[in-house]
């Protein structure tokens, strides 16, 4: 898969966010910092969504040149049909300025006693992670994918997937096909 004649404008100057770009398509993106315009910690898919779409469409109002806006944004999703468990997503929005594609990276099962933590002491998952781990910017390295796997899936790894997936609609010619023929 060719990426290579892409712009790419990251709404976040993220660590592990830039090298997950870099992993998926061998680019440096430009970095602006944008607002998610969601909470600090999102506790719901819906909400990662939204954050995820407004970081990608803001990253690309900030450029003058036009490209793809990428937005990445991690949350909480709790799944209370099946297994009675958070998990923690990480979503990548691309946006052109015309279409908006997700690709939501891996779900992993966060200990249920961190998200009571953050919801009883507003504190944010990474301020768990980094004391869990007795470190800081966990947030920016491994994160918790690296914590809880003892570094077997590191955050920027998640998020490189997702990138590739958001993106493959803009390069791949088979989403040019229509249904029922055309072009
Ligand atoms: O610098 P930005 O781009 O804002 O990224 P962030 O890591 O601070 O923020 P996100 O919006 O992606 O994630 C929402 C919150 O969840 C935390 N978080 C998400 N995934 C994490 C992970 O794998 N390890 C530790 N904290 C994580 C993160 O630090 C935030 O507090």
């Amino acid at each position: 898969m060719d990426f290579s004649g892409l712009k790419l404008v990251l709404g976040t100057k993220n660590e592990a966010k830039v090298k997950a770009v870099r992993l998926a398509t061998g680019i440096d993106p430009v970095c602006v910092s944008v607002p998610s315009g969601i909470s600090d910690q999102p506790l719901s898919e819906e909400e990662t969504i939204k954050g995820a779409i407004n970081r990608a469409k803001a990253a690309l109002e900030q450029t003058e040149t036009g490209g793809i806006g990428l937005g990445l944004e991690g949350g909480l999703t709790y799944d209370s049909t099946h297994t009675q468990q958070w998990y923690l997503i990480s979503v990548c929005a691309a946006w052109d300025g015309q279409r908006v594609f997700l690709g939501k990276g891996l779900a992993f099962p966060i200990p249920n006693e961190a998200v009571e933590r953050i919801q009883r002491e507003g504190v944010e998952l990474r301020t768990v992670i980094d004391e869990w781990s007795g470190t800081t910017g966990s947030n920016q390295k491994g994160g918790a994918y690296g914590l809880l796997t003892e570094g077997k899936i590191q955050r920027a790894e998640v998020f490189r997937d997702a990138v590739i997936a958001a993106l493959v609609p803009f390069v791949s010619p088979f989403y040019r096909y229509r249904v029922g023929g055309g072009d």
